[in-house]
C-alpha cells in the first residue's frame, strides 16, 4: 500500500462547466476546455461576430454599466412586471438584478435556453430560483464582498440612532413638538455588545463598536477564536452572549439553525432592557415574539433593516411599535457600496460570458450524466461526511485544517477528485454559513474562510472498477463535542464507504461503526454491556422515532463502545435527554445530515 499526495488540479481560467443539455443562443458557442476532460467540462464563450445582450433589471452603478457596455449590448429596464421580464428574457444572454426582482422558474423557462448568466448585485440570492437556474444550465453569480462595510456601517448607524431615539425624536420635532425629556437616550460607551455571527459584516461591526468604547463579545460557533482575539473580541456561548449583552447585533446567515433563533425562550434569557439591531435577515427573529418582548419591556428597543416579509404589511405591529426603528433593507445602499457591487457583478457577468471561471458562482455546474452516475453515491458520501465532521466540532474552536483521504485502486488520472473535494467543502461550510458552495467556487470559498483542505490518496491493490474504497475526513486542531470522535492521532475523524450504492458511515474517531447516511444520526458512547441497544431503541420507540440502522463499534468486549443509530425523524430534546440519562451512556450527540 503506497501513499501519494493527490495532484493539485488546475482549472484553466477560461473554463466554466455548464451543461450541453440546453440549446445555446446564437451568440454563444460550446467547446471542450481540455482534451482529457472532453466529456466532463465545457466552456461557454461569446462568439466573435455577435455581441451578447445583458438586461439590467434594477439600478446599477455607472462604473459597472460602463464595463458591461464595453462588452455587450445593455438594456436597462427597471421596474419590469414579472410578465414583462418573461417576455424580454428570450432576447438576453445575461440578467442583472438586486433583491427586488424575482428570478423565478418562469424566467428561465421563458428564456428558451438563451439566458446563460444571472448576476445578483449583492450577497443574498433568495430571490433567484437556483434549482431552476441549474436545471436550465444558467450560471448564477453574486457580489459577496463589496457591500460588507456598508452593511456594517448601517448596523452602527442603527445602533447609535436607536440608543439616542433619533428617528422618534425627528418625527416628534417635525410634528411641531419639543419633547426633550421624552427622548433621553442611553450611552454606548462601556456597554456590552454581543455580535452574533462573526463573519465579514460581524467582524466590521465589532471593530467599529470597539472604537465607540464598547465591550465587544461575539458568538459564532464556527469562527476561529484567534481571529476574534486579534481584534480584542471574546468568543462566548450563545447563552452567555444573549444573557450578558446590553446590545445584541445580528450578523449570521438565515439557515435552519438560525431561523427564529431569537424567540420567546431566548428573549426570556436576555437582560431586561436589552436593545437589538438586525441587518442580517428578518427570519432570524420570531417577529411576533419580538413584539411580545418589547411590550413586556424585556427588549427596550429594536432597530431593524430586514424583515421576514419585505416590504412588511402596512399594519405590522412590529413596524408600528414606538420602540422600533425600521429601515427598508438599506444595509447595502451607499453610493460607494453600489459602485463596488456594480463593478464586482459586471466583472463576474462579463467574465462568465467570456467563458472564464467565475469565482463567485453560486449554483452547481452541470456534470455529464455518465460521470455523475458513477460518482453520485460518492458525491453524497463526501457531502455528508463534511456535514457530520463540522457538526462534531465544539462551538468556538474554529475549523482551519481539514485532511481528506481517498482510498482507491484507480490511478490519479482516472479519478478526478474535484467534485468530491467540492462536496466535502460544501458539507463543511454550508451548515455554518450563508455561502453556496459548488464545484466552481469551493476552493475559492474555502480559501476565503481560511480553511485549508489537503488531500491524500491511498492507492490500494485490486480492481479499479469502483472509483473509491473509502473516504476519510479529518479536522485537526479542534475540540469535539463528542470526545470519541477524536482519533488516536488527535483529529476529529469520520470515514465512509458506499455499500450497494448507499453511503455509509464506517468509522468515527477510532471506532468502527456501520450506519447508512440517510435521515439523521445519534452517536452514543457507552460501556459495552448487554441490553444497551434495546434501552436506547425503546426510548426512541416511545416517541415514535423510527430507527433505520444501528451498529456498535467497540474496542474490546465490556469496554467502551460507540453506538451509531440512524433515525428517520428528529427526536425531541426530552427524548435525547432520556438517552443521555441512561446510566451506561457516557456521551452522545445528534447529527443532522
Ligand atoms: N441588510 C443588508 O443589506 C445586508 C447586506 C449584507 C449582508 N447582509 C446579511 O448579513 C449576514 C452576514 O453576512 P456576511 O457577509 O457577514 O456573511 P458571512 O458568511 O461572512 O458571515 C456569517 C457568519 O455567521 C456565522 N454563523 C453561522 N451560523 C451561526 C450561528 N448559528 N450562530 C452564530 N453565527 C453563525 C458563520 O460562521 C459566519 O462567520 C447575512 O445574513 C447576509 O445576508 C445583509
Ligand atoms: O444580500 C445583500 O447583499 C443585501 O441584503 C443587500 O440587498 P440589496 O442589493 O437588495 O440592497
Amino acid at each position: 500500500m503506497a501513499m501519494h499526495t493527490a495532484p493539485s488540479l488546475r482549472i484553466p481560467s477560461s473554463s466554466l462547466s455548464l451543461s450541453s443539455k440546453f440549446p445555446l443562443s446564437s451568440a454563444l458557442s460550446l467547446r471542450p476546455f481540455h482534451r482529457r476532460h472532453r466529456s466532463l467540462v465545457f466552456i461557454v464563450s461569446a462568439s466573435l461576430d455577435a455581441k451578447p445582450t445583458v438586461l439590467v433589471a434594477e439600478k446599477l452603478g455607472e462604473a459597472g454599466l460602463k464595463l458591461l457596455k464595453d462588452f455587450a449590448n445593455v438594456d436597462c429596464s427597471y421596474s419590469l412586471t414579472p410578465e414583462e421580464l418573461c417576455s424580454k428574457i428570450s432576447l438576453c444572454d445575461a440578467l442583472i438584478v438586486r433583491s427586488g426582482t424575482k428570478v423565478s422558474r418562469d424566467v428561465f423557462e421563458s428564456s428558451e435556453g438563451r439566458l446563460k448568466v444571472v448576476g445578483r448585485a449583492g450577497v443574498g440570492i433568495d430571490n433567484v430560483d437556483l434549482a431552476a437556474a441549474t436545471e436550465f444550465g444558467c450560471l448564477v453569480v453574486n457580489a459577496p464582498t463589496a457591500n460588507t462595510v456598508a452593511a456594517a456601517e448601517h448596523g452602527i448607524a442603527l445602533l447609535a440612532a436607536m440608543a439616542r431615539n433619533v428617528a422618534q425624536a425627528d418625527a416628534s420635532v417635525k410634528s411641531g413638538k419639543w419633547q426633550r425629556n421624552k427622548y433621553v437616550g442611553v450611552s454606548l460607551v462601556g456597554k456590552t455588545i454581543a455580535v452574533m455571527g462573526f463573519g465579514k459584516v460581524g467582524t466590521e461591526v465589532a471593530r467599529r463598536a470597539k472604537g465607540l468604547g464598547m465591550h465587544v463579545i461575539a458568538h459564532d460557533p464556527y469562527a476561529p477564536a484567534d481571529r476574534a482575539r486579534a481584534i480584542g473580541v471574546e468568543l462566548v456561548s450563545f447563552d452567555e452572549a444573549i444573557s450578558t449583552a446590553d446590545f445584541i447585533s445580528l450578523h449570521m446567515p438565515l439557515t435552519p439553525a438560525t431561523s427564529k433563533v431569537l424567540n420567546d425562550e431566548t428573549f426570556a434569557k436576555m437582560k431586561k432592557g436589552v436593545r437589538i439591531v438586525n441587518v442580517a435577515r428578518g427570519g432570524v427573529i420570531d417577529e411576533d415574539a419580538l413584539v411580545r418582548a418589547l411590550d413586556a419591556g424585556i427588549v427596550a428597543q429594536a432597530a431593524l433593516d430586514v424583515f421576514t416579509e419585505e416590504p412588511p404589511s402596512k399594519d405590522s405591529k412590529l413596524i408600528l411599535h414606538e420602540q422600533v426603528t425600521a429601515t427598508p433593507h438599506l444595509g447595502a445602499s451607499t453610493m460607494e457600496a453600489q459602485e463596488g457591487v456594480a463593478i464586482e457583478i459586471a466583472e463576474a457577468v462579463v467574465g462568465a460570458l467570456r467563458g472564464e471561471l467565475a469565482a463567485t458562482a453560486v449554483n452547481a455546474p452541470m456534470v455529464p450524466a455518465e460521470v455523475l452516475t458513477e460518482l453520485k453515491p460518492f458525491v453524497d458520501l463526501a457531502e455528508k461526511l463534511g456535514r457530520l465532521a463540522v457538526q462534531l466540532v465544539t462551538g468556538g474552536s474554529g475549523v482551519k485544517t481539514v485532511k481528506v483521504t481517498y482510498a482507491t485502486s484507480r490511478a490519479p488520472d482516472d479519478l478526478d477528485t474535484r467534485l468530491l473535494r467540492a462536496m466535502i467543502t460544501k458539507g463543511l461550510i454550508e451548515p455554518i454559513s450563508s455561502v453556496f458552495v459548488n464545484l466552481v467556487n469551493a476552493d475559492f470559498t474555502a480559501k476565503q474562510r481560511g480553511l485549508r483542505i489537503t488531500e491524500e490518496r491511498i492507492i490500494l491493490d485490486g480492481s479499479p472498477e469502483n472509483p473509491l474504497e473509502y473516504v476519510q475526513v479529518q479536522i485537526a486542531n479542534v475540540e469535539s463535542r463528542f470526545a470519541s470522535a477524536i482519533s488516536d492521532s488527535g483529529e476529529i475523524t469520520v470515514e465512509g464507504r458506499v455499500k450497494d450504492g448507499i453511503p455509509h458511515l464506517t468509522k468515527v474517531g477510532s471506532f468502527e461503526v456501520d450506519v447508512s447516511l440517510e435521515g439523521s444520526i445519534i452517536l452514543c458512547r457507552q460501556v459495552d454491556q448487554p441490553g444497551m441497544i434495546g434501552k436506547v431503541g425503546s426510548v426512541l420507540g416511545q416517541e415514535n422515532v423510527n430507527v433505520s440502522f444501528m451498529s456498535v463499534g467497540r474496542i474490546a468486549p465490556r469496554k467502551q463502545a460507540v453506538m451509531a443509530i440512524g433515525v428517520d425523524e428528529q427526536p425531541s430534546k426530552e427524548t435525547l435527554k432520556k438517552i443521555g440519562d441512561i446510566p451506561a451512556v457516557e456521551e452522545f450527540v445528534f447529527l443532522k445530515l
